[in-house]
């Protein structure tokens, strides 16, 4: 018998249409059993649906353009219609439903992140499903996550999730998009996501879907970080969901990786925007990845961004590649006036005494 697991199951708009114009309701009521199964083994699921713009598109029963407002507006009508569905299908099971409608800055904001965490602990603890989707009718591109394979590893993360199902239209992550090249090969289980990974992720082959599989393997890559093991694999079909519990699916399994325990190091994985960045020498850098040092400004080689006390920064290598984010101890003016200097100098450099970390060990994560 398995562990009691959190699970988020990721539906796509590609799952949940069969990629039609239409959602796939029989398929639905197929996934809704799924997780009462999985709820009957003792398990918590946590569903990120999509559908909520081609919902809206099937109910407004015309075409409709595909602006950010066109979209917006086709969310507003569609989200009703695909909670009513779950609802209603939940309820065949005797399980209740709870939405969450959230948008980048409901995890950039620690308040905010602390808040959505406790509703939806709560719903869990209540024994409820919460259904979670991106608040497409009000968030505009500077505050959204943009696409559920992101939204999905964030709320992996929030629920302190042991699994997170991404289920789409393909058997998982292949060496390239199957619907272009038919010698594609299925890569089934994946250790390491590095740059030469991501070019063979290509974007969505269709209208409906958002951000294909390079989405999904950011996700992966943000929910691996915090302990959350990932799985890319196809929706359709009976029994997936059970499937991809048992192993018996074809599909990419991601390993996760040690998560910090600090709940703060785990928002900070969440992936808040960075307000800049702090460009660090190779001493830093192992320092940093070796001995779990904190920053000093003698490492610092540059500052780039506009980010003040307290912001949030991405530290980066010789070659621009991001390496660890935290929380910095001071503005970037303050960081081009103390670069390089070491620890005993930084008073007498900005005229008062601010310490000697640029970021401490404890406000920050390695990526
Ligand atoms: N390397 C790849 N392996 C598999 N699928 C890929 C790859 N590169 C791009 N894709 C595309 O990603 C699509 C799935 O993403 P998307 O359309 O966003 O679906 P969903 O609605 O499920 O999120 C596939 O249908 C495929 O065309
Ligand atoms: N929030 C949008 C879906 C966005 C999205 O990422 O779509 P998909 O790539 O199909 O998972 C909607 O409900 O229509």
């Amino acid at each position: 018998m398995q562990r009691e697991q959190i699970i988020v199951v990721k539906l796509g708009t590609s799952v949940l249409t069969g990629g039609t114009d239409k959602l796939d309701k029989a398929h639905m009521v197929e996934l809704v059993r799924q997780c009462c199964e999985l709820k009957k083994q003792g398990h918590q699921v946590v569903m990120v649906s999509s559908g909520a713009v081609a919902a809206g598109r099937e109910q407004l029963l015309k075409s409709c353009g595909t602006s950010l407002v066109d979209k917006q507006m086709l969310a507003a009508i569609g989200q009703g219609q695909l909670i009513h569905i779950w609802q209603s299908l939940f309820a065949l099971y005797g399980v209740n439903v709870g939405q969450m409608l959230l948008t980048r800055a409901d995890v950039d904001d620690r308040e905010r992140y602390l808040n959505a965490r406790d509703t939806l602990t709560a719903l869990l603890s209540y024994n409820v499903v919460p259904i979670i989707n991106e608040n497409d009718a009000v968030a505009t591109s500077e505050i959204k996550v943009g696409d559920n394979d992101n939204l999905s590893a964030l709320v992996a993360i929030l629920a302190n999730a042991d699994k997170l199902l991404l289920l789409t239209d393909q058997d998982g992550l292949f060496t390239s998009d199957p619907r272009t090249n038919a010698d594609a090969k299925l890569i089934d289980e994946v250790t390491h996501i590095n740059d030469e990974l991501r070019q063979l992720a290509g974007g969505s082959g269709t209208s409906l879907g958002t951000g294909g599989m390079a989405t999904k393997l950011q996700a992966a890559d943000i929910a691996r970080r915090a302990g959350v093991e990932v799985i890319i694999a196809k929706g359709a079909g009976s029994n997936v969901i059970l499937k991809c519990m048992s192993e018996q699916l074809p599909g990419t399994r991601f390993l996760k990786l040690t998560a910090p325990k600090d709940g703060r190091k785990k928002w900070l994985l969440a992936g808040p925007k960075s307000n800049g960045q702090i460009a660090i020498d190779t001493g830093a850098i192992s320092a940093l990845q070796n001995n779990g040092a904190s920053l000093l400004a003698k490492g610092v080689t540059s500052a780039f961004g506009d980010f003040e006390r307290g912001d949030l920064i991405d530290l980066i290598d010789t070659n621009n590649q991001v390496i660890a984010r935290g929380l910095t101890r001071f503005s970037r003016s303050e960081v081009n006036k103390i670069k390089g200097a070491h620890s005993k100098n930084i008073a007498q450099l900005l005229s008062y005494d601010a310490g000697a970390e640029v970021l401490h060990r404890d406000d920050l994560v390695l990526l």
